[in-house]
């Protein structure tokens, strides 16, 4: 994930909005020493697991919908993952990829137990159209034959799911230049990592180029922790729950500027303890922080990247 440390770096260091404050990084790190507070994944007990490859194509499913969830005030990324889990605990096939082809909103929102429309659900419709679609012209129809095919590299696996599914295609263009944030590919690798606990399909010999993944909660606790200082025009509209255009600078710099901080985070760790972190236990730590303070204020942009 080269791409995505050197182009949030880029934006780092041109950022007018938002801006990443190292001394208040010294003190996180100090304050964390030398180990990462530890959360397990799946600290919720909602997803799927039965170790196999019908696992991965619930993860990948999950991560194809996994974003944008704020407009609904009562719906959260829990709703999705207990409802997917429910539904194939229910029916095996649920997401075989000639079903996903063909699923409308009114059935998604079925599966999900949820009993209005969800947010930019003809999007969500689409994406699920589109992984049916691509893992049958290209993997036999299955995640897993998708992840086998990355010999337990990360980083291809991210390159492969970018490539062959243009809804994971995470970037923006920021004064001029293409920026690579890659949130839902990147989180699929760590989802696999997490469950499967670094074994099977959650085997990646470069599980440290995984960079955080910028959604719209690990940036405001970055900011609860001095980490991430904003503008006052900006933090004026997020107080004022106003909305931010996807791709705006403002939006792009709050992405990219959580990545970097939590890159130079991770460097700090490395030279003052000598102890290497993954930015995938950083970015879960910082996360379970966020989704447990109801009063988090966080940035509201429409987008089906996170
Ligand atoms: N950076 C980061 N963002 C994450 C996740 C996860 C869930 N990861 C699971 C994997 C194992 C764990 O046990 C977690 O359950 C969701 N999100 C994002 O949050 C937002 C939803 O928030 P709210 O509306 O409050 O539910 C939305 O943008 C969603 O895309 C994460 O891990 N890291």
């Amino acid at each position: 994930m080269d791409e995505v440390r050197a182009t949030t770096a880029w934006v780092a260091s041109r950022s007018s909005h938002v801006s990443v404050d190292s001394s208040g990084i010294e003190r996180v790190v100090t304050t964390i020493k030398d180990s990462t507070p530890k959360v397990d994944w799946d600290f919720e007990g909602i997803h799927y697991f039965d170790n196999g490859p019908l696992t991965v194509q619930y993860l990948f499913v999950l991560d194809a919908l996994n974003f944008c969830f704020w407009p609904d005030k009562d719906l959260s990324y829990d709703h999705l993952a207990s409802g997917l889990k429910a539904a194939l605990q229910n029916d095996k096939s649920v997401f075989d990829a000639d079903r996903l082809q063909k699923y409308t909103g009114p059935e998604l929102r079925k599966l999900l137990k949820w009993p209005r429309p969800l947010p930019l659900e003809d999007e969500r419709v689409r994406l699920l159209h589109e992984v049916g679609l691509e893992l049958e012209r290209n993997f036999e129809g299955k995640a897993s034959n998708l992840v086998d095919s990355c010999g337990k590299s990360a980083v291809k696996l991210v390159t492969l799911v970018t490539r062959h599914f243009p809804g994971f295609r995470d970037h923006s263009v920021y004064k001029g230049h293409q920026v690579f944030l890659y949130k839902r590919a990147q989180i699929f690798a760590a989802d696999l990592l997490g469950a499967f606990k670094g074994k099977g399909y959650g085997e990646f010999n470069d599980k440290g180029a995984i960079t955080i993944f910028a959604d719209y909660i690990v940036p405001a606790v970055l900011r609860q922790l001095g980490v991430l200082r904003y503008s006052s025009a900006l933090a004026g509209t997020i107080e004022a729950e106003g909305e931010i255009d996807s791709g705006s600078e403002e939006e792009v710099e709050l992405r990219a500027c959580s990545v970097y901080a939590v890159e130079k985070m991770r460097e700090l760790m490395w030279k003052k303890f000598g102890k290497q972190v993954l930015s995938a236990d950083l970015d879960l730590w910082l996360w379970s922080i966020g989704v447990q303070c109801p009063s988090l204020q966080h940035h509201r942009t429409l987008s089906i990247y996170y």
